[in-house]
């Protein structure tokens, strides 16, 4: 019995030797590792904590967020990313608002809970549903969930989130690029978060993470440990702005976060680029 279990000792230490020296030699086994425990990390946090909103809070409801904050703060630590946070009093204005940030990776929802608010849902795409627990702790959480491919559905989801903001008193969280880019700078702006907020006539709260690409860059296996920092940004005000005024009001937003994430992340601005 006792010989047993020191062959079993044996055979796990065996396995983490061969995992260290095969993440050592290789970058593709080292980043797929990597994010494989980050995944692991999800479901399985996303098992645990299911039960705990249950009995918390008893179903869907955005006060589930401050639970699976509290869960997902502890992941940076497995990866060794520290983020350095300024502005957060940006997000103290009274009543509901729509903020944005830009989106690099699955990895930013780590970012997202380091600063979250209280009483802020997300929008996020209808596919996350489908990620088993992960999907399932999403929904708790409250996550607004969109279809994509169907921009009238969209819009008529965002046009029911406008109306419930003030009601609900929910500050609202979208990630204007519509999707993750890793390119180091912005694609550019979907309308949907500031129709939004024209419609609520809610203010803007940018947040800028600086780019991933020194750490982290999937097309290079790239994924070491890093330091992020993130900026929120004064908040926008809307009053008083039309559906006419949408697009200045997406291209300042976008002027702004750009300059934001060149300077954090210590690329010349296209300004100084130019010169
Ligand atoms: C405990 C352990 C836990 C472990 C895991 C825990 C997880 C924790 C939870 C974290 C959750 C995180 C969730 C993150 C999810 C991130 C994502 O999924 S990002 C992807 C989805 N999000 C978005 O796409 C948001 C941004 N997109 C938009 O805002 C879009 O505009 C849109 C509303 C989706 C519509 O997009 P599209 O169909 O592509 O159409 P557009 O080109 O944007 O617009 C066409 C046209 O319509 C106008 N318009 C848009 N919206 C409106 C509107 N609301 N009202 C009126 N008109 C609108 C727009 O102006 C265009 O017209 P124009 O003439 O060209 O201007
Ligand atoms: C039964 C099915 C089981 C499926 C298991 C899947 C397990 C997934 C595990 C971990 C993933 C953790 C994801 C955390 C949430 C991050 C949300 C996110 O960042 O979504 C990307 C989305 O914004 C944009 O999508 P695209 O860039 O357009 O694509």
């Amino acid at each position: 019995m006792e010989l047993g279990w020191l062959l079993w000792g044996a055979a796990v230490l065996l396995l983490l030797l061969l995992l260290h020296v095969l993440m050592e030699l290789s970058p593709a086994v080292n980043f797929a590792l990597r994010i494989g425990l980050y995944c692991l990390l999800c479901v399985v946090a996303s098992a645990l904590t299911v039960p705990a909103c249950l009995l918390v809070n008893g179903g869907r409801t955005v006060k589930n967020m401050r639970i699976i904050k509290t869960v997902v703060k502890t992941f940076k630590y497995f990866f060794g990313l520290r983020f350095e946070v300024k502005g957060l009093k940006n997000f103290e204005v009274e009543g509901p608002a729509i903020i944005v940030s830009n989106h690099q990776s699955i990895l930013d929802m780590m970012g997202l809970m380091e600063v979250l608010p209280n009483n802020c849902v997300q929008v996020g795409k209808k596919e996350l549903m489908y990620t088993g627990t992960v999907g399932l702790i999403i929904y708790l959480g409250g996550v607004i969930f969109i279809n994509r491919k169907s921009t009238t559905s969209a819009k008529m989801v965002m046009a029911e989130v406008a109306k419930t903001m003030a009601t609900d008193n929910v500050k609202v969280w979208v990630y204007p690029e519509g999707t993750r880019n890793c390119t180091g700078d912005l694609l550019p702006f979907k309308k949907g978060a500031f129709h939004l907020a024209v419609q609520a006539q809610v203010p803007v709260i940018p947040v800028v993470y600086s780019s991933f690409t020194t750490f982290y860059n999937p097309k290079k296996n790239l994924f070491t440990s890093g330091k992020i920092k993130v900026e929120v940004l004064p908040p926008i005000e809307t009053k008083g702005l039309t559906s006419d005024d949408v697009s200045d009001l997406t291209d300042k937003c976008f002027c702004t976060m750009r300059e934001t994430l060149f300077r954090l992340s210590g690329r010349p601005s296209e300004a100084k680029d130019s010169s």
